[in-house]
């Protein structure tokens, strides 16, 4: 915690497969604070179009549908549940088929600002409740949160990355299982660094490069870059 009074912000972007949403939440229940995927919201948005028949290329429509996105999501980083319109999709949106079409509404202009207004007031009502926020995406460090108090580049060789995401989707490393997973890693940080700027911290932000750290030393390490800036917070 920084002063009495001032909430723990923690803003952590990076790219896919760089562990930021298993880090951030392991941090956030580190620390006793609430916990925000802002992927979840695009990835719920992209599910609601689908189901509702609207679609994705149609800019106009999906604003629409942002606008009225029926979204639940949980901020207890230790019990994550997305429940769109009174459905659970805690599950569906991290399916394949979501993750390959993600980022037509990723990279919808019209939809970012939206979905960003909203993610500043979540983490708002979080930080309240809880005494703080770990939120983690692609743009809270430069866009949804730049002032924050600590923010984080969490990044990985696309060597890594790709090894991590196969064996959490496919639960094989194999050159099969790693081939079909470059899609939804190298092509999707692509077309998402169209919109944000994540491979390259900016002015303020930390990197931690977790190429060559386990899970736990890739959360110590977060940790002590959170303690180094709330001690310096404090004076
Ligand atoms: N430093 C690490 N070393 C090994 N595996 C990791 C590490 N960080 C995360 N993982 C694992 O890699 C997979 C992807 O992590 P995730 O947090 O979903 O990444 P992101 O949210 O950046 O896409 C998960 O199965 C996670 O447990
Ligand atoms: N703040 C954010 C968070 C996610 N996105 C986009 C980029 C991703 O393709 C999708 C899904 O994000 P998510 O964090 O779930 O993806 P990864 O877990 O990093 O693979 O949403 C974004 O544009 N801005």
């Amino acid at each position: 915690m920084t002063s009495d009074s001032a909430p723990l912000t923690i803003a952590i972007d990076g790219p896919s497969g760089s562990g930021k949403s298993s880090v951030s939440k392991a941090v956030a229940a580190r620390l006793g604070i609430g916990y925000l995927d802002t992927g979840a919201m695009y990835r719920a948005l992209t599910w609601w179009c689908l189901d509702q028949g609207v679609d994705l290329a149609d800019e106009a429509a999906v604003v629409v549908a942002a606008e009225a996105l029926p979204l639940e999501l949980s901020t207890d980083p230790e019990d994550q549940r997305v429940v769109v319109g009174g459905t659970d999709v805690t599950a569906d949106i991290r399916s394949t088929a979501i993750s390959s079409e993600v980022s037509k509404v990723a990279t919808n202009t019209g939809v970012r600002p939206i979905l960003q207004q909203a993610q500043r007031d979540r983490m708002a009502a979080i930080a309240e409740e809880t005494g703080g926020v770990v939120a983690e995406g692609r743009d809270i460090t430069t866009v949804v949160a730049p002032d924050a108090l600590v923010r984080l580049l969490l990044t990985a060789s696309e060597e890594a990355r790709l090894r991590r995401r196969s064996a959490e989707v496919h639960g094989a490393v194999d050159e099969e299982a790693i081939a079909a997973t470059r899609d939804q890693v190298l092509r999707r940080d692509r077309d998402d660094s169209a919109v944000s700027q994540f491979t390259v911290a900016a002015d303020g932000v930390v990197t931690v490069d977790t190429s060559d750290l386990d899970f736990d030393e890739s959360v110590e390490a977060v940790l002590a870059v959170v303690a180094s800036l709330a001690a310096h917070a404090r004076g």
